[in-house]
């Protein structure tokens, strides 16, 4: 199980910083959909240079024009790029083909998907790299997660990668790890707290716990 940090809510230099702070618990850091919003590629540009040997997921939510988006993501320093569950099957299989070819990875976003069953079956026969139920932030205040989902998609999913985002904080993190997803995706569970790295360093012992028992 690999944890990844969200970084959403923040401009380049203060990711670039907080990520300083917790880098040694997390495995992958994510230039969160707002970041690329509001500042471009740039931001993924400068979250690799600064930490070359960590892994930089570009959360750019392809909806269309899939193999150009991975690539221009791709040139950025992107190592795994996200595409909607809900875009074309023709897009999808633009993105995997393109991410292949550039030997970088698919993470494939449920968000707003209704039959998530029907829809992880059909996207795991097209080689995507990662499956990911997310409740986003417009549903997370509305009191909803995606616990429920993650055991379908688990109960469903064959070849790729299992990930949950959305709302996933310390105190909810025990419910989230029996589920035993491949990637937890956690954002504001860690930044919005004063000492990130105590609580990064805390969800990483509890993963790693978890992982000890199970083998
Ligand atoms: O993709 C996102 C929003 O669309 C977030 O990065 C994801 O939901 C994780 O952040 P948080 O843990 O704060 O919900």
């Amino acid at each position: 199980m690999e944890l990844q940090l969200a970084l959403d809510l923040v401009n380049i230099p203060e990711a670039i910083e907080l990520v300083k702070e917790v880098q040694d618990s997390i495995d992958i850091v994510e230039i969160g959909t707002p970041i690329i919003n509001s500042e471009g590629h740039a931001a993924v540009r400068a979250m690799k240079n600064a930490y070359p040997n960590l892994t930089v997921l570009a959360d750019i939510k392809i909806m269309d024009a899939a193999g150009y988006e991975v690539s221009q993501a791709s040139k950025a320093g992107a190592d795994i790029i996200t595409i909607l569950g809900a875009a074309e099957d023709s897009s999808i299989k633009g993105a995997v083909d393109e991410a292949k070819k550039l030997g970088k990875k698919i993470l494939v976003d449920l968000i707003a998907v209704k039959d998530i069953e029907k829809r992880a079956k059909e996207l795991d026969s097209f080689g995507v790299d990662y499956i990911c139920v997310h409740t986003g932030y417009d549903l997370q205040a509305e009191g909803k997660n995606s616990f429920e989902d993650l055991e379908t998609i688990k109960a469903v999913v064959k070849n790729a990668k299992t990930a949950i985002a959305g709302g996933i904080k310390l105190e909810t993190l025990p419910e989230v790890i029996k589920s035993q997803p491949d990637l937890i995706i956690v954002g504001g569970g860690i930044t919005s707290k004063d000492n990130k790295n105590a609580v990064a360093a805390e969800m990483k012992k509890l993963i790693e716990e978890s992982e000890s028992t199970v083998a």
